[in-house]
């Protein structure tokens, strides 16, 4: 199958800046970066079908979220205030039971809607109903990294059903023949996933070549009872099913210890930070930083959900990330503005598989047009400080995704649908888990 959008046209962005330099920046059909100079040749830019005025704008290469669970847009702010452990088994889960796969949609677009006006062009997503997700990433034009959240609770019926989903995903994805869709493999963590289930996905995901996406050491509780039960720290755990590779990316990583991280970096395993949702939900440990960077470990920035967050601003994550580090460290040096930037953009997108994260000749057009005209870029006396400690998604003017613009100045065709329908099933979706429950 063709990608939905066809063809795509030549595209040349006037009059922005790089890093303080005027640039214009030819795209060509594929939607990869052909050339990037102060005044692009007129023999080159007659190529060019679409011109975007980029004047007053600052361009960078756009962010990567490295875990979150995209449909729970459907439920910010409905269960705030709570412990991880009562917020996922009696707010949560028990809402989910009552997603359908038209709710998925709609979330997902809510969230790619969100994603897009921040800046955010890749994401890696866990959840349920995936093929919906799939369709909605389709949709909405931008890059996803997409797995189905396997939970098997140590029941051998379930299992083999959870097998089945991460199957037919893996599947209808690959059917897709979408560059900018990939399947992953998604076990949920080593609390819901019995070491059988952690083997098969570990076995599927090496035969088939494709990412894990897991949630690892995220409480105290956790590592606790990973010890009571197996004698092992969530990580050996994961490590004794073949679950910790270099397509592996575990998200939080906040209770590891320094064997842990070194763990990890022998693996090649990529970590997601997700600082917003930590603090939020108390898990009462910042993910160590300084002992996953020592190690060699990539680390890279996510939201989680919209239900921990309670948004997909990764502008606003960068900032979290890098003051949580400096508190808990306590050390100012710490997490320093560019390595924040480098996390969302170059780390980020290298783990997810869609390219180097760098705004470069050859690489996918993947870009932002950033206001420079604007409270929080006044002055701009070093840009990276602007982007992570001053800016919020909010400065986003134009975003494209490999090449093909997903909003311009502000405007994203098809969002006012979006958000009413993402309302709608929003209302529903409570009112159904509400008649449940009586
Ligand atoms: C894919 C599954 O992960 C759940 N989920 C969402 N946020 C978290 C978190 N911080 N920790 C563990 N699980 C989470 C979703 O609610 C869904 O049930
Ligand atoms: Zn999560």
């Amino acid at each position: 199958m063709v990608d939905r959008m066809g063809r795509e046209k030549a595209c040349l962005i006037t009059g922005t800046c790089i890093e303080g330099r005027p640039v214009e920046i030819l795209i060509d059909e594929t939607g990869t970066i052909a050339a990037i100079d102060e005044k692009i040749s007129g023999s080159e830019r007659s190529n060019a079908e679409v011109i975007i005025d980029g004047s007053g704008t600052l361009a960078m290469h756009t962010l990567a979220n490295t875990h979150t669970h995209a449909a729970m847009s459907l439920l910010r702010g409905y269960a705030d205030d709570m412990i991880l452990q009562d917020w996922l088994g009696q707010k949560i889960w028990p809402l989910e039971a009552c997603l359908t796969g038209e709710d998925v949609y709609w979330g997902t677009r809510l969230a790619c809607i969100e994603m897009i006006r921040s800046g955010t062009t890749a994401f890696n997503d866990m959840y349920f109903f995936m093929e919906e997700a799939a369709r909605a990433v389709d949709h909405a034009g931008i890059k996803a990294q997409l797995c189905y959240g396997f939970i098997d609770l140590n029941d051998h019926d379930k299992r083999e059903h959870e097998i089945r989903a991460t199957e037919a995903l893996v599947t209808s994805i690959k059917g897709m023949q979408n560059p900018r869709i990939k399947p992953a493999v998604g076990p949920h963590a080593v609390y819901t996933v019995s070491p059988e289930g952690l083997a098969w996905l570990a076995a599927y995901s090496a035969s088939e070549q494709i990412g894990i996406h897991v949630h690892l050491s995220e409480t105290e509780q956790e590592v606790l009872d990973a010890q009571k039960n197996s004698g092992k720290r969530p990580p050996a755990i994961l490590d004794q099913a073949g679950c910790l590779t270099d397509r592996t990316i575990a998200a939080h990583c906040c209770w590891l210890d320094q064997a842990d991280c070194r763990l990890l970096a022998e693996r090649g395993t990529t970590v997601s930070h997700n600082p917003a949702s930590n603090m939020k939900l108390s898990v009462n440990r910042a993910m160590p930083y300084p002992w996953l960077v020592e190690a060699g470990v990539p680390v890279t920035l996510g939201t989680d959900g919209c239900a921990s967050n309670n948004n997909l601003d990764l502008f606003e994550e960068m900032k979290i990330a890098a003051l949580l580090q400096k508190f808990a460290q306590n050390n100012p040096t710490c997490l320093p503005a560019e390595e924040a930037l480098s996390m969302a953009t170059v780390t980020g997108t290298r783990a997810l598989g869609f390219g180097s994260g760098l705004l470069v000749v050859g690489e996918p057009a993947d870009i932002m047009l950033i206001d420079r005209m604007v409270p929080c870029n006044t002055p701009l006396h070093h840009q990276t400080s602007n982007m992570v400690y001053a800016c919020n998604g909010g400065a986003v003017k134009t975003v494209l995704c490999n090449g093909r613009v997903v909003m311009q100045d502000g405007v994203i065709p098809g969002e006012e649908e979006v958000l009413n329908n993402a309302s709608r099933a929003a209302a529903d979706l409570v009112r159904r888990a509400a008649d449940q429950a009586e």
